[in-house]
């Protein structure tokens, strides 16, 4: 069975892997494995000074993706060239040179597929010595906060969602109930507890956040563990049983003390910090003559009502960078699902004020 070809049903293969131990060990042979050192995605350099995931695999050839850039708009556009270029070594190889057993591959996690119908996986390597391991690999092994801000943006969800589950993994070796260890699957789609017979599927913890508008500003809130200068959209854990309409409204009460109406989806986000949480994005308004803010203190340092030029203008900022100082007002990147709400507010605004003749 050739696992590499381009499959036709991508989720039905996937479903597969997810279930059939057999299919996910045979599947291990021509995956794609991502590193991590405690929790610490492996990054490597291209010849463009551009930042990537490091993709290894176990028979010899690695994918290594070539990046063009492309302005359109002033605004940089990554265009990924994939190529297959032969490696010198192969994971097995590197695990070996390392001291580890090559079945150590076993122990990753099946993460899902290329659009090539190549498995792709995760694999925490932190009882390994990491700078041998990064010369081995010709990579680093990089902060995931620091990462996201290095790696283009389709690779972050994927290098979060390899955390997030080698996280769960680590912190879900036990029985709750019993204390007895928990036995993955070869997927590591689930854990089973055979004392208990419990089976412990990984999770996500479900987030509320929220651009409150007034109709001609928007509400933005930081907290003091944010970066210096970044103003964010509110946001809640929901509680258990609540609904998100509910946590909406509880969380702008309790944060800000307002009211709000109007609620509008907008989309949803898997997010690795603190833990995992599963962000669900909503637009909602306030009465236009109650915006008067009442900040909880103990949960946020500020929040302040933004005008349209204002937002324009922070959207308009380069991405951060690290060297430098950072503004006074920024708003979260554009990986960041707040950015696509404060985006949305905007095109909002940039069309009412089109229909009402102003600039
Ligand atoms: N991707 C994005 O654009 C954004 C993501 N976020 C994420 O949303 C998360 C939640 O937002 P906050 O305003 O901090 O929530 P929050 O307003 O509910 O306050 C956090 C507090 O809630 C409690 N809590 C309840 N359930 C919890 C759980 N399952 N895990 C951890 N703490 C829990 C803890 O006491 C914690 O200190 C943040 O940790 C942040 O990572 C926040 C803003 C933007
Ligand atoms: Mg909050």
């Amino acid at each position: 069975m050739n696992l590499t070809k381009p499959v036709k049903n991508m989720s039905r293969y996937l479903k597969r892997l997810k279930e059939d131990d057999e299919a996910c060990r045979e599947a291990l042979k021509s995956g794609i494995f991502l590193l991590y050192h405690k929790l610490s995605p492996l990054l490597r350099e291209t010849s463009s000074g551009i930042y990537t995931l490091a993709s290894l695999k176990t028979s010899g050839f690695n994918t290594t993706p070539f990046k063009l850039f492309h302005y359109v708009n002033k605004r940089i556009l990554h265009m990924h060239l994939y190529i297959c270029m032969p490696i010198s070594v192969d994971l097995e190889h590197i695990l070996e040179k390392v001291g580890k057993d090559k079945h150590f591959v076993n122990e990753s996690f099946l993460l899902g597929c290329t659009d090539k119908g190549e498995p792709q996986f995760s694999l925490e390597v932190g009882d390994i010595d990491r700078s041998a391991l990064e010369q081995e690999c010709r990579g680093m092994f990089v902060d995931l906060r620091k990462a996201f801000f290095m790696l283009p943006g389709p690779e972050s969800p994927l290098a979060a969602k390899g955390q997030a589950l080698l996280r769960w993994h680590q912190t879900n070796c036990f029985c709750s109930a019993t204390g007895q260890p928990t036995i993955r699957n070869q997927s590591g789609s689930f854990r089973v507890c055979h004392s208990s017979g419990i089976t412990y599927y990984p999770k996500m913890a479900p987030v509320v956040i929220v651009l409150v508008s007034d109709g001609s500003r928007c509400l933005l809130a930081r907290q003091t563990m944010f970066p210096l200068g970044m103003y964010s959209a509110l946001s809640g854990f929901c509680d258990m049983g609540e609904s998100v309409e509910e946590t909406l409204h509880r969380e702008v009460a309790e944060e800000v003390g307002l009211e709000v109406k109007n609620i509008q989806y907008s989309g949803s986000q898997h997010w690795p910090f603190p833990q995992s949480s599963f962000m669900l994005a909503c637009h909602a308004t306030v009465n236009p003559d109650k915006t008067q803010v009442n900040i909880d203190k103990a949960e946020l340092e500020d929040a302040r009502w933004f005008t349209y030029e204002e937002i324009t203008e922070a959207l308009r900022k380069p991405p951060l960078d690290p060297r430098r100082e950072p503004p006074v007002f920024w708003v979260p990147p554009s990986y960041a699902i707040a950015n696509q709400l404060i985006q949305e507010w905007a095109n909002q605004q940039q069309l009412s004020r089109k229909l009402h003749g102003l600039k």
